[in-house]
């Protein structure tokens, strides 16, 4: 569905100065994925994501989106996507129903056409009873999932969401992603996002990209991101000094930082080297727990900095 190689865009913001956003990206994305594209403020998520919706041309590379060069067959790109752009467009007065309708109707979609299909996705993104309300009477919630219904109108084989989250409530966001999976779920369309939220990429998303400085740093399934670069954290309390050998010893003990009242030490697999750890340690120990890893840890391992610190 999406294919780049060293995908890059450089922007020459004045004679002295060039910000290189995206430095040589090659990415296959199969039909039918949901993949979220995470990384810190200024990685290059947005940039890559407007190169391959056609609204920048690359420095150089190349992709393909649905089958079609992004740089000499944009028209056909644009046609078999939808594009959900950071915050709200521009303010309308226009009637929600009728926003909709026009916008089917600029992707070519006949008046009925486009009345019967923006009347389905009211419904189906839990907007119906706000057809005749302005635009910019909506709530923050109500205007993300308007845009939502705004890039599947025309029924993209593909949707790509800029943040489509930020901004809103726990509530309302736990509600646009039901929506947006429910319709995924419907139509098998490919849905690709970007997210500064750790917790959403690792719960929503099948695939995860990690982008750092315009360039992918890592790629695959949350479990086995957080399985194969963080590993699992042990806290346990007792006595430190005495503890910290034998946590040393337990199958891939890494990471071992005696603490004032004990030890933490990363392993692969904490729920099988707790038991051991309690058995060895006996009365030394007095508590431990099992941390799992977070996407955060992932970032941190590879990079050395924390994802929450950049954006
Ligand atoms: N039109 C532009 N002119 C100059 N620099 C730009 C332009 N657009 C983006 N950049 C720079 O390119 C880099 C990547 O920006 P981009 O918006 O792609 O990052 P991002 O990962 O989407 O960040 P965020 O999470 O903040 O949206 C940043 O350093 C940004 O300042």
């Amino acid at each position: 569905m999406i294919s780049t190689r060293a995908l890059t865009k450089d922007f020459v913001v004045n004679r002295k100065t060039t910000v290189h956003a995206v430095r040589g990206i090659s990415l296959d994305i199969g039909p039918g994925e949901l993949v979220a594209v995470l990384g810190p403020n200024g990685a290059g998520k947005t940039t890559t994501m407007r190169m391959l919706t056609t609204l920048i041309t690359p420095t150089s590379g190349t992709a393909t989106v649905a089958g079609h060069d992004v740089v000499s067959e944009a028209a056909q790109v644009r046609r078999h996507i939808g594009y959900v752009g950071q915050g709200n467009g521009a303010a309308h007065t226009q009637l929600v129903g009728d926003e909709l309708c026009v916008q089917g109707r600029i992707y070519g979609l006949d008046r009925k056409t486009a009345r019967q299909r923006s009347d389905e996705l009211l419904a189906a993104l839990d907007l119906a009873d706000l057809g005749n309300r302005k635009v910019t009477d909506l709530s923050g919630g109500q205007r993300r999932r308007l845009d939502v219904a705004i890039g599947l109108v025309h029924a993209p084989s593909l949707l790509f969401l800029d943040e489509p989250s930020t901004g809103l409530d726990p509530q309302n966001r736990a509600n646009l992603w039901a929506h947006i999976l429910r319709m995924r779920a419907e139509s098998d369309m490919t849905v690709v996002l970007t997210t500064h939220y750790l917790d959403e990429a690792d719960t929503m998303a099948e695939r995860v990209v990690i982008v750092d400085h315009g360039e992918v740093i890592a790629d695959d399934t949350p479990t086995a991101l957080k399985a194969k670069l963080a590993g699992d954290r042990i806290v346990a309390s007792g006595a430190g000094r005495a503890l910290a050998p034998i946590a040393a010893a337990l199958p891939g003990a890494r990471d071992l930082a005696v603490t004032d009242g004990g030890i933490e030490v990363r392993v692969n697999d904490g729920p099988s080297a707790l038991p051991e750890l309690v058995h060895a340690a006996g009365g030394l120990l007095r508590t431990a727990e099992v941390h799992r890893p977070t996407l955060d840890d992932v970032f941190l391992a590879l990079t050395g900095r924390n994802l929450r610190e950049n954006s």
